[in-house]
Order: C-alpha cells, then structure tokens, then sequence
C-alpha cells in the first residue's frame, strides 16, 4: 500500500500530513505552555481563508429557489394542478426520470407555490409528501397521511372553537353580533361548540403499527373528508412502495374520489424507475398515469448553469479557478446527468482545497473529488454485500494479492470453498458463484470477460476493477470474514491442485 503521508498522489494534489486534517497525528501534538500565542489544533485550520461562503447550499437537504432547465417540467406541472385553485380535481400525474435529474427539487417548489397560492386566494388546498423509499408499507403511508389530517382537523376544530367562544360571550351581552353570523341564536352557537368538542374528542391519531390496514384507512379517509379542500398527495420514490408493498395503497387511494363527499385527493407519483407501472393493476396504472413528465438528464452545458448558480451563493468571489465548474459538470455528464452527483463534486472539490488550506479551488481538487466520491461509493456497495458475494470477492483479491491475476472461474471458486470451510458457511454451487461474478461485474467491482480457450471451450477471465487495500479493508471489517486468519495457505495450496 503506498503511503498516502509521504508521497504526493498521480495528479500531483499536495496532501502533506501538516497541511492535511486527516493526516493530524493526535499522539504529535505538543501542548506548549511556554509559547506566548496559544494557537490550538483548531485555530490553524480556521485561520484560512475560507473558501465557502454558504457551503449548505451545496448540500441535498437544500431546496433551490430557481431551477434552472426545468421550465418547461415546471409549466406543465402547474398547468395540470391550477385546477385545485378552481376547487376542481388536478389529474393524477406520474413523474419519471433518473436519479437526479430535480424531479424531487421541481415536485416541492411547484407544491411550495400551489399551497401559498391557495392561502393567498384562500382556497382549501393542501399537499402532503411521502417519501416511499422510508414509508413504504400501505399501514404507514396510510397512517402518516391519517395522523397529518387529523392534526390539521384538530388545528381548525381549536381555531373554530376559539372563535365561537369569542362570539358566544359577545352575543350573550350583545345579541345584534348574531346578525351577519350563522347563528340565529346562543343555542345554535352552544349546539356548535357541542358538536365539535365531540369531534375534537372523535380525532384518535393512527398508531404506527397495531391497527387492522382497513380501519387505518377509514381513519384517513374520515380526517380527509371532514372538510372540504383538494388534497395533493405526492408518492417519492413510488417503485419502492409497490416494490415493497404491492399496488393496493395505490389502488385505494387512486378510487377514493368516488366515495368523497367533501373532499377531493389526487395523486403524484415520482420514480426514476421507468418499468415499475408493468406492476401495477391495469386499473391503478390509468388512473396513476393521467399524465406522464418526463425528466431528462442533464447535459454537460445545463450542469454548468445549474452549478454556476448555486456556486455564486456558496463559494467566495474568486474561489473557483475557471475550470472547475466546466470539469465538474463534464463528470457528472459523464455519469448520466446527474445533477446531485455534480453538486456533490464541486462540494468535494471545495472541501477538499479548505483541507489543503489552498488559496482557491482549481481542477486538481477536482479530480481529487471525483477519485473520493468513487471510492466512497465502491466502498458503500461492497459494505452492504450479502456475505456469499463477500466471499467470492476476497477470493478474487487473496489472488490478485498473490500475484494471479486475469483469473478464472474454477480458481476463485477453488479458494471460495475453502474459505466457505473455514468459517463454517454454507457453500455454493459453482454455478451460483459464477452468477455472484457477473453480479459483482454489473457492479463495477470486478471485470468479468469471457475468454474463448479453443478446443478446452471457453471461460471467465476475471480481473478486480477497485482499489485493492482499500476494498479488503472493507471486507475485513465484517465480523464474519474478519476470522479469516490467512488466505495465503489456501492460495499455495492451489498451486498444488
Ligand atoms: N435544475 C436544477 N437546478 C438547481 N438544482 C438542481 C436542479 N436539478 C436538480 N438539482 C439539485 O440536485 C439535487 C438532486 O435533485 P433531486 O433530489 O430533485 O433529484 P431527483 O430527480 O428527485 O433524484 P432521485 O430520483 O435520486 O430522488 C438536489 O440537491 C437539487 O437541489
């Protein structure tokens, strides 16, 4: 393993250990009492120029104000929703497109504006947003949009009494207040308040596990009729509910307006998954699909807008050298327009420069970042392996480590079993290891390419496509493949064979 401290890395990124966070040796600090200016472990790193100005922007969590290369998904999302100003019901809308491509960012400030319009023209109008991918059985969608309902019920219940009691104690000194009012008389206003103190009591919140699904929804269903409004109810990430739970959240809540009375509910549903709606109920699948925005990715140019906008807030003047946000984009463009993925690079790049407490980030930072973040990711997909894929991977390491290299199908299942031996699990069957191969090739952890041998027919060469030390850290790290004492017997012994 090379040692990141002493030498500078390909691209010639100075990462001294002085001038690195990381590389901070706590055991090297030297508290000095003597010295008259008592600059700590901190104060040098903050002493810098800083480099951003508002790095939060840059962050997911942060919602945009302006997206720019969205107008046109934007318009037509408002086109078909102003009809809930109207007090009509907007068509369900189904939103596809890849991963960060703004579908999110452009479904919550158009939902932003449809409901601060409302208030402004004071029509009935809320929108409530579920993300599917954390909420994703029917119970607890149904639930969450339940217990949201009944709390703004509650709210207008204790606003509506308030303002009765108010006219109560008015009239009963004054009755002419009754004139421009409902209320012919104190009693009908006494009856009134009878009657939403009882709803108020009525108004149970849905817990979220232990209820039958079937009075969950009628819960729902009730908190939602009580008053009269349009309710958009917006699905993120709507393949991993149907993934997860099935059609039938879908399917209740897609035919609800039939049986409304006061109410009206429309759906968005918002996936980057393009063939999910193959599972759905034909019926589900109309009603869901009455119109269809497609978000495309974005090219290397839009990538550039979009950057340049949000760097103006985050960085300070003259932090960016000319070809960062050029290069940034590119790589993003490269991926598939991304525009999370870009974000996160010049973030990166940003982060990266502070640490080498440089005056500004340039293109080497960036490449830097690129490197990191591919790292990050290589690192996270290999943590989550199932063990058996783990397995197979540290047997294409232990001989890559041993110096075979373009290996072969039968020699890494060879060193599997024994591995499988030593710490008692189960052992596949040599074809069910060549699947786990070609899944860690679709991956992009292993390359997998299929060789013809003439006469002996033909085979997988295999070859690791991510850092070495890296990925076995990974590996060791699980508490099962951390019991391996040595691969190395076993690797000899397959020179034996
Ligand atoms: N046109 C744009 N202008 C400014 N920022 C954008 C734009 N498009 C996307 N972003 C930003 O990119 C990030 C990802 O966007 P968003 O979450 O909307 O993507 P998505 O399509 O919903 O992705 P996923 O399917 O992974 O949820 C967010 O930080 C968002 O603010």
């Amino acid at each position: 393993m090379t040692d990141e401290n002493t030498q500078p890395t390909d691209d010639g990124v100075d990462v001294s250990p002085d001038r690195n966070f990381d590389n901070v040796d706590l055991d090297d600090v030297v508290f000095d009492d003597d010295e008259d200016d008592d600059q700590g472990l901190f104060d040098d790193l903050l002493s810098g120029e800083p480099i951003f100005e508002n790095k939060e922007v840059l962050r997911p969590s942060y919602t945009p104000h302006e997206l720019p290369h969205r107008k046109d998904q934007i318009n037509n999302m408002a086109t078909i929703l102003v009809a809930a100003l109207r007090g009509e019901t907007p068509s369900n809308i189904l939103i596809y497109g890849k991963t960060g491509t703004g579908k999110t960012a452009s479904a919550k400030f158009v939902s932003k504006e449809l409901e601060s319009t409302s208030q402004k023209y004071d029509v009935p109008c809320n929108v409530e947003y579920i993300n599917c991918e954390v909420t994703d059985t029917q119970y607890r969608v149904l639930a969450q949009l339940a217990n949201k309902f009944i709390e703004n019920n509650q709210e207008f219940v204790d606003d509506r009494l308030e303002e009765l009691t108010t006219l109560r104690e008015g009239a009963s000194s004054d009755p002419s207040r009754l004139a421009d009012t409902a209320f012919e008389s104190t009693e009908a206003i006494d009856a009134r308040i009878e009657e939403l103190e009882d709803d108020r009591e009525e108004m149970e919140s849905v817990p979220m596990t232990g209820w039958p699904t079937d009075r969950v929804y009628n819960t729902f269903f009730e908190a939602v009729d009580y008053e009269e409004r349009v309710v958009v109810i917006m699905l993120d990430e709507i393949d991993k509910l149907v993934e997860k739970s099935g059609d039938d959240t879908l399917y209740n809540l897609s035919r609800m307006n039939s049986e409304l009375e006061n109410s009206r509910v429309s759906i968005i549903g918002i996936s980057n998954d393009l063939k999910f709606t193959d599972f759905l109920d034909p019926r589900v699948k109309s009603s869901l699909g009455e119109e269809e925005i497609v978000f495309p990715p974005y090219d290397a140019n839009q990538l550039r807008d979009i950057l340049q906008h949000r760097a103006e807030v985050a960085f300070k003047a003259d932090a960016l050298s000319d070809d960062v946000i050029p290069l940034c984009a590119a790589f993003a463009a490269q991926e598939h327009g991304d525009a999370r993925r870009a974000l996160d690079l010049l973030r990166t790049a940003g982060e990266l420069a502070e640490r080498d407490q440089a005056e500004g980030v340039n293109e080497k930072h960036v490449r830097k970042a690129q490197e990191k973040i591919e790292l990050d990711r290589v690192v996270e997909v290999v943590r989550t392996l199932p063990t058996q894929s783990k397995l197979v991977l540290f047997s294409i390491i232990s001989l890559e480590k041993n110096g075979v290299h373009n290996v072969n199908t039968g020699e890494v299942y060879n060193i599997y079993k024994r591995l499988c031996e030593e710490i008692d699990a189960d052992v596949l069957t040599q074809r069910r290891v060549t699947d786990l191969i070609s899944e860690l090739d679709m991956l992009g952890i292993v390359n997998a390419v299929v060789v013809s041998k003439g006469r002996y027919g033909r085979t997988k060469e295999i070859s690791l496509s991510v850092p070495i030390d890296e990925t076995e850290a990974v590996l060791m790290s699980d508490s099962r493949l951390g019991d391996i004492e040595s691969v190395q017997p076993f690797v000899q012994a397959r020179f034996d064979n």
